[in-house]
């Protein structure tokens, strides 16, 4: 599916394969890209650029995490590729059937259970009945929940609910997860444990993942690489790559996190100072 600014500049792609202008920024030279922004801008009616010029490939399987001050346009780079938001210059080339989303609010139905919310998504999905109800107790498995099933929301505590969120969107059985700082209410402990699970889904699914954050060390904690955003325009202001030796290296990862905040902090500096 792409999206581009306007007939004249519009850039069709064909999902999957690698177009014309491909950035050669994602994992390897030969991977294929799930996701690409050429030259991406956008601005919100007549107001001021919010995201510009950002070029990015994002390679099939990649987990890429989106690091950025407060503002800066993190959330409005997510739903312009869900297609919820048109950009307003260059073109972003996503899965033909689209991406699944999480946010921060579960925003399950309150009046369903855990399976029901999950059910219900995979009747979205076009599911069989007959087949809805095992491949609910199965996605609730896979995150922990299947005891809780036959629960409601609130009779949840926030992590389930964030699971059964994801199960939900896993549920929609897509390619591409975008995920808007979906543990960022979570107590650490809990945070610590979804991240693990997270990441054995990632893994399980093979499904690629733009995770948005403004939490440094999740960010090293989760992803492959982490694009940090500017603010005022947002723009891609640093790509760093993350290791699994180095997630592994406390005193590694722990300079990279005082780096990537330092780099946080002169941003959300400059964006606070901007004149509005
Ligand atoms: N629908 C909208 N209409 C007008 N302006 C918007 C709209 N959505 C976002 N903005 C503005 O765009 C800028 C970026 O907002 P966005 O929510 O994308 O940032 P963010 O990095 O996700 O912020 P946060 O980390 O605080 O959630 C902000 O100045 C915001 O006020």
């Amino acid at each position: 599916m792409s999206a581009a600014a306007d007939t004249t500049t519009a850039g069709i792609t064909t999902a999957g394969t690698t177009p014309t202008g491909a950035t050669p920024d994602a994992g390897s030279d030969e991977a294929r890209l799930a996701v690409e922004l050429h030259g991406l801008g956008l601005r919100y009616g007549d107001g001021p650029p919010v995201l510009d010029g950002l070029d990015l490939g994002i390679a099939e399987g990649e987990f890429v995490s989106i690091l950025g001050a407060s503002g800066c346009g993190k959330s409005s780079l997510l739903n312009v590729l869900a297609g919820l938001t048109a950009p307003t210059a260059g073109w972003v080339d996503v899965p033909v059937d689209g991406a699944a989303l999480m946010f921060q609010d579960s925003a399950l139905l309150p009046w369903l259970t855990a399976q029901q919310n999950v059910e219900l998504a995979l009747r979205l999905a076009g599911v069989p009945r007959a087949e809805r109800g095992p491949r609910a107790r199965r996605l609730l498995d896979s995150v922990h929940l299947v005891r809780a099933h036959d629960r409601k929301p609130h009779e949840l505590s926030g992590g389930m609910r964030q699971r059964v969120a994801l199960a939900r969107a896993l549920a929609q059985d897509r390619r591409l997860l975008l995920m808007d700082e979906p543990f960022a209410a979570l107590d650490a402990i809990t945070r610590d444990l979804l991240h693990d699970e997270l990441h054995a889904v990632w893994r399980a699914t093979g499904a690629t993942i733009v995770f948005v954050t403004h939490n440094v060390r999740e960010a090293i904690r989760l992803a492959g690489r982490i694009v940090v955003l500017s603010s005022d325009p947002g723009r891609i202001a640093e790509i760093c790559t993350v290791t699994d030796a180095l997630r592994a290296d406390p005193a590694g990862a722990e300079a990279l996190a005082a780096e990537l905040t330092d780099t946080l902090r002169k941003e959300q500096e400059k964006h606070d100072s901007a004149p509005r």
